[in-house]
């Protein structure tokens, strides 16, 4: 039987004394592209921040291949890739420069080239542009360009349509597939709709923990 890539178990999170969710249990196998849904403040960014390992304030397991997550950090995160909710571009250099930076990072496991991911998400001709010159949405793609020059196997997407325009989402949405395809997983949050068939939803609303207090209680 295939074994999960990642797997949550009885996972509980609690921030300024409210706690988020509970009991949350998921298994992301190879091949899964899983949208983590619910309202504003129910801790999607929260729970990725414990999927990147960038907080590791919870209750229950993490596993990763089947092993304990903390016993196996470095490993994992030489396979994951992470794209948060700020572009995390820096504005003062170039797409190129930016790109090389994160290359130099992951030494020697380069797709493709920078100017061919950086043509995949349409900024042809911007590559030695300073990016404080680049809209929204260009700095956006500047940042999803990693996508095409990473070799991990798990990415980890916050709000990656933020800013995408309509073609954008859909070339997103099929590189998201193909790369799932090839055995890797994706996990993301997004408020929109995503068109893609195979995406596996999770609403964080299903896990938040009941009120102790009903309104039958009150007197
Ligand atoms: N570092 C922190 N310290 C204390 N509370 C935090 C911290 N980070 C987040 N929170 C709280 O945790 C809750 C969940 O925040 P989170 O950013 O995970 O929500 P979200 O579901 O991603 O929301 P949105 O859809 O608005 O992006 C919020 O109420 C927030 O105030």
């Amino acid at each position: 039987m295939t074994q999960p890539l990642i797997e949550l178990q009885a996972l509980r999170c609690e921030r300024d004394e409210r706690v988020l969710f509970e009991n949350l249990d998921l298994k992301v196998m190879p091949g899964d592209v899983v949208q983590i849904e619910g309202p504003n403040g129910c801790g999607k960014t929260t729970l990725l921040r414990l999927l990147t390992t960038t907080s590791t304030d919870y209750e229950g397991q993490i596993l990763w291949c089947g092993a304990p997550l903390k016993d196996q950090r470095l490993d994992y995160l030489n396979k994951l890739l992470y794209v948060g909710h700020l572009p995390g571009v820096k504005k003062a250099l170039t797409p190129r420069e930016n790109l090389d930076w994160f290359c130099g990072v992951n030494q020697g496991h380069q797709r493709c080239t920078i100017e061919s991911a950086l043509e995949e998400v349409g900024l042809f001709g911007f590559e030695d542009v300073p990016c404080h010159h680049l809209s929204a949405g260009q700095l956006r793609r500047v940042a999803l360009a990693r996508l095409f020059l990473t070799p991990a196997r798990v990415w980890v997407l916050d709000e990656p349509f933020t800013a995408i325009d309509k073609q954008g989402v859909r070339n997103l949405e099929n590189l998201m597939a193909e790369h799932a395809a090839g055995g890797g997983c994706v996990l993301l949050t997004t408020h929109q709709d995503m068109s893609m068939s195979a995406v596996r939803k999770i609403n964080l609303e299903e896990f938040k923990p009941q009120s102790e207090w009903s309104a039958g209680d009150i007197v």
